[in-house]
């Protein structure tokens, strides 16, 4: 059968200006308005596929998940800069397997609970440095998501901003998404992968120098962690984390084991940060008010989520209304493929759109207004959960995200505690009419607003009491 519909390439080079690095699921939904939802484009060769309904993503990414489990072989970040081993870099086969057996051990949707405490301290720990400091709402975001990932991960508790581990993994996010992956990710060397082999004084090979410079920088972030877990370990002094109860079976620990938990451990940084960053940046964008169940003298507990239904309504439409990952990771097939009679080739890089499924006016009536209440609604089981944003936002198939379950937790009550306690709304100008805030995106992969401006400040000095009683030794 014929290649999926797209935009007419050009000779040799393709879609090339087709592509953008700013918002390509913007572009990317076009095309599937014009063409239907399977569309294929290709850059100087490289056929890359955008799929942008439910059915397709599910009948390939889902059903065909075996064909459809790989990952680009992207020579710059892989081999390169030494993100090779990373879990979202990782070749369909042996060592991904391995990886999310590991991954789905430790973030099982029961062992979650076992971190309701470290979430609890860090929630708190977040929301008072919020209150002290509104203005810096992001790097406070940041914080609390690299401190939570460094605890549950290493049980490592980072206890000032400026930890060592928590600048280093700052330093390896800004890396892995500013410069390794900038731009989408493309270098040359990854189109023509015998350029790896220029000589460094050969013109053009600046980037074998800047990429053994990051390499040598993900290495240290890679080893440092994680020998601090083994020397707890070893000195018994230790919190219980991800990697501590993975190494707590000393006859499992072959040299071959530790090399896939250092690696599964670090890949946790980056894959958390910029999506909860996300998450909590368009909550704020579309803040709601919750006073009913909890009341005003306590923090809400984990306990109180059966009881809030809105606010699980409030969390599915920040998903769907902010999609952190708007197309997802690309997977590559491994096979050649044909649907609906048309041909797949085997190599090719599969997006799931998840901002056209998302945006759906049939799935979601209305679909850029920001209404919670389109989930509270009863429907039967199938189209609820076709409805439900978590079908899609966290990915798809062999891949999809295996922190789901540690974010359902650690957001939920980021959420909840942060409506609970505090105020927020436009931000004034001097004559107190309120200032539209300025949305634009301006990263490649992720969908974070630029810095806004929002006005934040506690509900009351009761809720400042309240929030000031929970651990303050921490910063
Ligand atoms: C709101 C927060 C998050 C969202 C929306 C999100 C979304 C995603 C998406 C869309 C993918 C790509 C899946 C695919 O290729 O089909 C992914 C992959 C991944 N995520 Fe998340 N994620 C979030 C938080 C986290 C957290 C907290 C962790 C770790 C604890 C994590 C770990 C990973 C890993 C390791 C992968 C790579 C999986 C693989 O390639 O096999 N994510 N995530």
């Amino acid at each position: 059968g014929p290649l999926p519909p797209g935009p007419t390439p050009v000779p040799i080079l393709g879609n090339v200006r087709d592509l953008t690095a700013k918002e390509l699921w913007l572009a990317a939904t076009k095309w599937a308005k014009k063409f239907g939802d399977v569309v294929h484009v290709h850059v100087v060769g490289q056929g890359l596929v955008f799929l942008s309904s439910p059915e397709a993503t599910m009948d390939l990414l889902d059903r065909k998940g075996s064909i459809y489990g790989d990952k680009p072989a992207l020579v710059m970040a892989g081999e390169l800069c030494g993100c090779e081993n990373m879990v979202a870099f990782t070749r369909y086969g042996d060592v991904s397997k391995r990886q999310r057996k590991l991954l789905n051990q430790a973030f099982g949707v029961q062992v979650i609970p076992s971190y309701h405490p470290l979430i609890e301290t860090e929630t708190h720990s977040f929301l008072r440095r919020l209150v002290a400091d509104p203005s810096n709402y992001i790097d406070h975001t940041r914080r609390y998501a690299g401190g939570l990932t460094l605890s549950v991960v290493y049980g490592y508790e980072a206890v000032a901003s400026n930890d060592k581990f928590l600048n280093l993994g700052e330093e390896c996010v800004d890396l892995l998404s500013n410069k390794i992956a900038s731009g989408g990710g493309i270098w040359p060397v990854d189109i023509f992968p015998s350029l790896k082999r220029l000589p460094t004084w050969a013109p053009g090979s600046g980037f074998l120098l800047k990429a053994a410079e990051w390499k040598a920088k993900m290495e240290e972030f890679v080893d440092q962690p994680y020998e601090f877990v083994k020397a707890s370990l070893k000195n018994g002094n230790y919190v219980p984390s991800f990697c501590s109860m993975l190494l707590e079976d000393k006859e499992k620990c072959t040299p071959q084991f530790e090399f896939d938990l250092k690696h599964t451990a670090n890949s946790m940084y980056s894959a958390s940060m910029d999506t909860t960053i996300t998450v909590f940046l368009h909550f704020l964008l579309a803040m709601e008010e919750i006073d009913s169940v909890v009341g005003s003298d306590r923090l809400p507990t984990f306990s109180d989520r059966a009881s809030l239904p809105f606010v699980d309504a409030l969390l599915s439409e920040t998903y769907r209304w902010g999609v952190p990952v708007p197309l997802s990771l690309p997977h590559r097939l491994m096979e050649d493929d044909v649907y609906r009679g048309m041909f797949i080739p085997k190599g090719s890089l599969v997006f799931g759109n998840i901002w056209a499924i998302t945006r759906d006016e049939k799935l979601f009536p209305n679909a850029s207004a920001f209404l919670p209440e389109r989930y509270l609604e009863k429907v039967d089981p199938a189209l609820a959960k076709k409805r439900d944003p978590r079908s899609y936002v966290f990915g798809f198939g062999r891949r999809r995200c295996p922190g789901v379950n540690l974010v359902e937790s650690s957001v939920w009550l980021m959420v909840t505690t942060a409506l609970a306690t505090l105020d927020i709304s436009k931000a004034k100008d001097d004559f107190g009419n309120p200032i539209e805030p300025k949305i634009d995106f301006n990263n490649a992969v992720f969908r974070i607003p630029d810095k806004f401006q929002c006005d934040i400040r506690p509900r009351s000095e009761h809720a400042l009491k309240v929030l000031r009683q929970t651990d303050a030794t921490r910063l």
